[in-house]
């Protein structure tokens, strides 16, 4: 469905950008909702301060959302909470085959490519020039990085975030809910909760803050 008025939850830096491209799209956004005035950007006037504990009093119905936060575990939390339709905000360079699937929620940036048979789950942030490549899997709540390379066949799992200019080689599986450092090359399959840096890529630790 075509949405030509949007809500957002979040108003930091990541929503400033979302904004850009909203308005560039022709959608107006309608009204900005953060939980955390300090953390809001300068971007926005007009904001509506609300707590995520105010389930009742929220206003569930109503324009679609985007969730406008970069931490993936953040978004996902809100997603639990916010009962409304969804909708996405693609970047006008953004170079996206007519075969890839994108769920709802999920933003791309300016010059990302995905490729031919590529499915990307719901939430998701493709960045800015991030490369994904043909027949990838993007789980829910994933964040690929500017300038992240995923070649072909990869898989991310729920959760993950990709470094900025990270490169993970065909064929590769990460799993849910890791980090994959700035500048990584991946070269072999990364289990659930792992933090990775380096070339080639070596756990460091485990995520334990899911
Ligand atoms: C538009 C945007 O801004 S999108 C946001 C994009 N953000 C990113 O790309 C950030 C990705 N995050 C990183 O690369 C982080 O450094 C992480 C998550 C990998 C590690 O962060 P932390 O858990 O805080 O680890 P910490 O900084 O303590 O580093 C642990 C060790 O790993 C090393 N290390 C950390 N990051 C990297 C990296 N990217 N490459 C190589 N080594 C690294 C550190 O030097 C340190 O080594 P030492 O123990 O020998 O001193």
């Amino acid at each position: 469905m075509n949405y030509n008025k949007i809500r957002l939850y979040g108003a930091g830096g990541h929503a400033q950008i979302i904004k850009s491209i909203l308005i560039h799209n022709g959608i107006s956004v309608t009204d900005v909702f953060d939980d955390d005035p300090a953390l809001s950007h300068h971007n926005f006037d007009k904001i509506i301060i609300s707590t995520r504990k105010e389930v009742n009093g929220f206003p569930h119905k109503g324009d679609p959302f985007i969730i406008a936060i970069g931490d993936n575990k953040q978004r996902y939390q809100v997603s639990k909470f916010l009962k409304s339709e969804y909708s996405k905000a693609i970047h006008g360079s953004a170079i996206i085959d007519s075969s890839v699937k994108i769920g709802q929620g999920t933003v791309v940036y300016a010059g990302a490519a995905i490729q031919p048979n590529t499915t990307v789950g719901k939430h998701v942030i493709i960045n800015t020039l991030a490369s994904v490549d043909h027949d990838n899997i993007i789980e829910d709540f994933v964040h690929i990085s500017p300038n992240a390379t995923l070649c072909g066949l990869v898989e991310i799992g729920e959760g993950t975030h990709v470094g900025a200019g990270a490169v993970i080689i065909p064929e590769i599986k990460v799993g849910k809910w890791c980090v994959i450092g700035a500048g990584a090359v991946i070269i072999r399959d990364v289990p659930d909760f792992s933090i990775v840096v380096g070339n080639p890529g070596k756990v460091i630790k485990m995520n334990t803050d899911f």
